[in-house]
């Protein structure tokens, strides 16, 4: 282990011991005792919340709400109905998960901040209904005399309860870096940075926010629970709109989108106004000015700032690159190409016919190119071929099926491939994590045996890779793999994008101008890859401008201006034909017969 891993685990071997010898130093009736049970319960909370915000990029301003569904539903079914406390936090965790999709639905549909304001009308909505619901939550007063969790005759007083949120706490972190690092992971940051990327490999948007939802409202409802046992009492005032915004501010400021963010975040600020306690008047200007003092100096959080620093020390050594053994064994078996049948396709934006009334087919396995003069029209007819728009008359058959009015997503799921006119790759993710993203649909494994990382999702992972690696290398960057891909060049970015479509499964890919900045290395081997796709059988319909490449690697061109087919045939007649050489490659052209 080399000085650079050596020091982050031995701080985490560290924060673990310190957590579990704790109890040891302090009294079990200690104050300390108390707020580190307490420090656990929100940890586990925030853990959710970054899930949802940092990962999935849906900020909650609600998450009180949830919270107060665990508390109160362990408070009641407890005092009340005289429950186990496990049972009764297993209602509230359900619960909690459950009014999360009600509140997640209708969100859903509006944008990130009116998604905020939604979750936060829900979290003031809720308070207001824990005053006046008297009958079941007996208002102001609160619910009182919250028992100890019990099993087996054994009572969970201060000590052992500390014990079970710091359990708690370490399989809750675990479970959410599984989760984290698989495909549900790897969707949730395509969702958040490129969703187009999302839909092209077939992820549904609001399906990915609303698994992020539904973990991140069940975990602040664990959480909930734990803290009604430990407080014994759970009144309206534990959970108002603040500390819906103490939560947000906990992971934002500990580091969004990290793993260790919310714990480092969750440990400082709730800590620190705790250690200030002595100063009374002093303390909240103190921490205010500490708050604004770290988002101006750490705007990627505290864990932002450490890792910065770190890496100052111990810069990253190169990574391994993938294994050539490994790829090596890689056979990339035929594919059966699917044939594209697109006919009176009309597309209007506004006042501008984009599209009217086009024709165009790709037979299976062939490589048909549209080309054209910019705004022709050109990426209008993939984006509608691909689901991203909808069409005002036509029809797109792919594989003899109408897929027009389908989905992205799910005309990606039935084996369409694309890339965009710029490449869409999630920047934070590595060459090798942008291919896998592209086995989306393909992968088996649940969210539950992803999260316990069950033998069977752990051998699919295995496999996938295998084949992501080997795709990486099709393509010619296999080199890349441990790169994030925000920090590979141009060209290779738009190999890694036909590596993904290749992952998904693709048996018609949609090339959109896959040549442009293109070196003119980069260009020959784009050549080679675009031909070698169509041996395998792949259809493939490529919008270039270059037309050199175009009349090297396709079979059948289709000439667009202005919205319609000015030509369509082989690219050798295409390409001479004077109204074809008028509209798009100039006056020059047709007396050179060299394109402009
Ligand atoms: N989302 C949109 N909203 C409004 N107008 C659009 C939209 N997308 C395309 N258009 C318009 O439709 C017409 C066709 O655009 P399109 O992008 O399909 O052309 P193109 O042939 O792909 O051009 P280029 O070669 O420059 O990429 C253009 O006039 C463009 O401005």
């Amino acid at each position: 282990m080399s000085l650079r891993t050596a020091l982050p685990f031995a701080l985490q071997v560290a924060v673990l011991a310190v957590a579990l010898a704790l109890p040891a130093f302090v009294g079990a009736n200690s104050y300390a005792l108390f707020v580190a049970t307490q420090l656990g319960i929100y940890v586990i909370a925030a853990i959710g919340l970054n899930l949802l915000a940092g990962y999935a990029g849906q900020v909650s301003l609600g998450h009180a709400a949830f919270f107060a569904i665990g508390a109160y539903s362990v408070a009641l079914l407890t005092v009340d109905h005289h429950w186990s406390f496990w049972a009764a936090a297993a209602v509230g965790m359900v619960l909690a998960a459950g009014l999360g999709v009600l509140a997640a639905l209708p969100a859903f549909r509006l944008n990130t901040w009116y998604f905020a304001f939604i979750t936060l009308a829900f979290a003031l909505v809720f308070e207001k209904m824990i005053v006046e619901w008297r009958w079941l939550t007996k208002g102001f007063a609160g619910v009182v005399g919250v028992p100890a969790p019990s099993a087996f005759g054994f009572e969970f007083g201060p000590r052992p309860l500390y014990y079970t949120v710091v359990t708690v706490t370490i399989v809750v972190f675990i479970l959410v870096r599984n989760i984290v690092h698989s495909r549900f992971g790897r969707a949730f940051v395509a969702v958040r940075d490129v969703e187009p990327a999302a839909l092209a490999v077939g992820a549904s948007p609001q399906r990915t926010k609303l698994v992020a939802f539904v973990i991140s409202a069940a975990l602040a409802g664990i959480a909930g629970a734990f803290f009604a046992v430990q407080k014994t009492v759970v009144t309206p005032d534990d959970f108002t709109a603040d500390f819906s915004i103490f939560f947000l501010l906990t992971v934002v400021l500990g580091g969004l989108g990290t793993l260790w963010g919310p714990i480092i975040g969750a440990l400082v600020f709730f800590l620190i106004p705790e250690l200030l306690a002595g100063m009374q008047s002093w303390r909240m200007l103190i921490y205010g000015f500490m708050l604004l003092g770290l988002m101006l100096f750490a705007p990627h959080g505290l864990y932002g700032a450490l890792r910065q620093t770190w890496r100052r020390f111990a810069p990253p050594a190169p990574r391994p690159l993938a294994s050539a053994e490994a790829i090596q064994q890689i056979e990339h078996p035929p594919i059966a190409g699917l044939p594209l049948e697109i006919s009176g396709l009309s597309k209007r934006f506004g006042g501008v016919l984009a599209l009217d009334g086009v024709d165009f087919s790709a037979p299976a396995g062939s490589c048909c190119a549209i080309v054209g003069p910019n705004g022709s029209g050109k990426t209008t007819l993939l984006n509608l071929a691909s689901g991203y728009y909808t069409s005002d008359a036509g029809s797109v058959r792919i594989g003899g099926v109408e897929t027009l009015g389908s989905s992205a997503q799910k005309i990606a799921a039935r084996g369409i491939g694309r890339t965009f006119q710029t490449p869409r790759l999630v920047a934070d993710l590595t060459a090798l994590d942008n291919v896998m993203l592209g086995a989306f649909t393909r992968e088996r494994a649940n969210l539950l045996s992803t999260a316990l990382r069950l033998p069977h999702a752990r051998e699919e992972v295995r496999r996938l890779r295998k084949e992501a690696l080997g795709f990486l290398d099709f393509v010619g960057v296999a080199d890349r793999a441990d790169t994030d891909a925000g920090e590979t060049p141009h060209g290779q970015q738009r190999l890694i994008e036909i590596a993904r479509a290749m992952m998904g499964g693709a048996r018609l890919i949609l090339l959109d101008e896959p040549a442009a900045g293109l070196s003119m290395a980069e260009l020959e081997r784009l050549e080679q890859l675009i031909t070698r796709i169509r041996e395998l059988g792949a259809t493939i319909v490529i919008v270039e401008h270059h037309l050199d490449l175009v009349a090297n690697i396709a079979t059948h061109v289709t000439v667009l201006d202005r919205g319609t087919v000015l030509a369509a045939g082989k690219p050798a007649t295409v390409f001479n034909d004077a109204g074809v050489m008028r509209a798009y490659m100039g006056e020059r052209a047709l007396k050179t017969g060299v394109p402009a």
